[in-house]
């Protein structure tokens, strides 16, 4: 079928971009593809049709004369905030999450942009738009409802949950960075069920759990023959998540020959199954969460800018939970009702455990205080937290002094706790002891092979996989170590 029977020749579309050549071949391309398109050469004309005219997209330029401090942009937003608004630019930025979202921004395309992107970039966000000027008060009764999974009351929580509002009548794909254990995926999960898509799946892909070799017929599927052991047709986890969210944990982790195929089915939202010659299409929003700094990897070349830019429309990035204040007791208390035996008696904190958490660094975040607080459930006696019931690491004020210091000294230093002088040694338990040799067994094999997973992996006899699962459960980042020696070199 001609993209001029899909869509009714009324929709129109304004373009503004001071390229002529740019704007005139757009407009064409357009007009044959069924669209009614006005161009304009600036800002301030756009913003004159944009106050008369009845458009259905903005299409605009994010350097153009009168587009000074994205003035063009703001005005569409102010204006016609429910108008989809397509970005393209030949001098990218990623802007702020805050600002991506405060402009709603549909989609940021990078010149030179093939036809064929555009024309998809466009059909999408014309048919979201669509989408969600129809979507049933069930959905915006969902929207505006509190999340009842995120606990959190600081105001860094409080204005993501905000663009998260914001953001889940858009199909703008999401970046979500921070350290382990600080929420990523419970974030991704949000965005979608407050999403039009919460009738659709959430499809985990993890990408360090990925063998290269298995990558395009896991995600794309695959034809019955198309491989040894490929015994019958399957269909790859992009399409079971068609109408839904696939979120790409540990991107960071892909490899770059996968980051290509990544980036034509992100583009395109059309791939071929192995095997198969007949291309499918599906209309998916990627959300994608990575430990580390990408704008580093981008700039050292181990991951793709064209990716990160398309992944990157709207980035969020989390607070360690050491910066969350209060929110540390909040989660606490949350933490010892949910876990909590079900005919148990609720449980409440002593001032002195309350202390400790207040004061403990966190580096593993939201997910060490859940372990902290699972494991008090089970060794406390009566119906209080007590001191006692804290690991080692929280129990002394000094020790956790010591802990905050070494952090900045480098990653190895900050789990491992130093005992103040002052105080006699405390025999860890076994468990402590097990994880702390863990601990330094890691550090020493990730110096070795500075930061290289795939060789420490080989080294420990690990898989990848096995491997990151330990780096996670320490909160140890392979890529600090590959940057350590960087900097050294500088
Ligand atoms: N705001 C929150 N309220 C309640 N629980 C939370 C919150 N954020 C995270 N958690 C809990 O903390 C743990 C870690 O969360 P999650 O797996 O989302 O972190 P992550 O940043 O994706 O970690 P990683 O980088 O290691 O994959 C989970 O048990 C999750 O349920």
């Amino acid at each position: 079928m001609a993209a001029s029977d899909e869509y009714k020749k009324t929709e129109r579309i304004l373009i503004a971009d001071d390229e002529p050549l740019f704007l005139r071949t757009t407009g064409e391309l357009l007009r044959k593809s069924g669209f009614e398109c006005v161009c304009v050469p600036d800002a301030k004309s756009a913003m004159a049709e944009l106050e008369t005219g009845d458009f259905d997209l903005v299409l605009s330029d994010l350097n153009m004369p009168g587009n000074l401090k994205l003035e063009l942009l703001r005005k569409h937003s102010d204006l016609q905030p429910e108008i989809p608004l397509i970005v393209i630019t030949g001098v990218p930025t990623l802007p702020s999450a805050i600002e991506s979202v405060r402009l709603g921004i549909a989609d940021y395309l990078v010149k030179p942009v093939k036809f064929e992107d555009l024309l998809n970039s466009v059909k999408k966000a014309l048919a979201n738009s669509r989408r969600t000027q129809t979507r049933s008060s069930r959905g915006r009764a969902k929207t505006a409802e509190k999340s009842n999974r995120i606990i959190g009351e600081c105001s860094q929580l409080r204005e993501l949950l905000e663009i998260i509002n914001r953001i889940a009548t858009t199909d703008a794909n999401v970046l979500i960075t921070g350290e382990s254990g600080t929420g990523k995926e419970v974030i991704a999960r949000e965005i979608h069920d407050r999403s039009h898509r919460s009738g659709g799946k959430f499809q985990v892909i993890d990408c360090t759990s990925v063998l290269e070799a298995l990558f395009e017929s896991m995600l794309f599927g695959h034809k019955k023959g198309a491989f040894t052991g490929a015994v019958s047709d399957a269909e790859g986890l992009l399409k079971q998540c068609d109408g839904g969210t696939a979120f790409f944990d540990e991107l960071g982790e892909l490899p770059a020959p996968l980051q290509a195929k990544l980036l034509r089915a992100v583009q395109e939202q059309t791939f071929t199954p192995v095997g198969s010659h007949t291309p499918v299409t599906v209309n998916t929003r990627f959300v994608c969460a990575t430990n580390r700094d990408l704008e580093l990897e981008v700039a050292s070349g181990r991951f793709r800018r064209d990716l990160y830019y398309r992944l990157g429309v709207i980035h969020l990035e989390l607070p360690p939970l050491r910066d969350r204040g209060d929110d540390v007791l909040l989660l606490a208390n949350h933490f010892l009702e949910e876990l909590r035996p079900e005919d148990s008696s609720p449980l409440r904190m002593t001032e002195e455990s309350q202390n400790a958490l207040m004061t403990y660094s966190w580096p593993g975040n939201i997910r060490e205080l859940r372990n902290v607080m699972d494991r008090a459930i089970a060794l406390c006696t009566t119906e209080e937290v007590t001191l006692a019931d804290l690991p080692e690491r929280l129990r002394s004020q000094e020790q956790t002094e010591s802990v905050v210091l070494n952090a900045e000294q480098g990653p190895e230093a900050s789990i491992v706790p130093v005992e103040s002088e002052s105080e006699s040694a405390e025999v860890p338990t076994r468990e402590e002891a097990i994880e702390q040799a863990e601990y330094q067994y890691l550090v020493g094999l990730l110096k070795a092979c500075s930061g290289n997973v795939s060789e420490a992996a080989r080294q420990a006899n690990l898989s990848r996989q096995g491997l990151h699962k330990l780096l996670n459960k320490h909160n140890l980042r392979a890529a600090e170590f590959r940057n350590r020696v960087e900097k050294k070199q500088d």
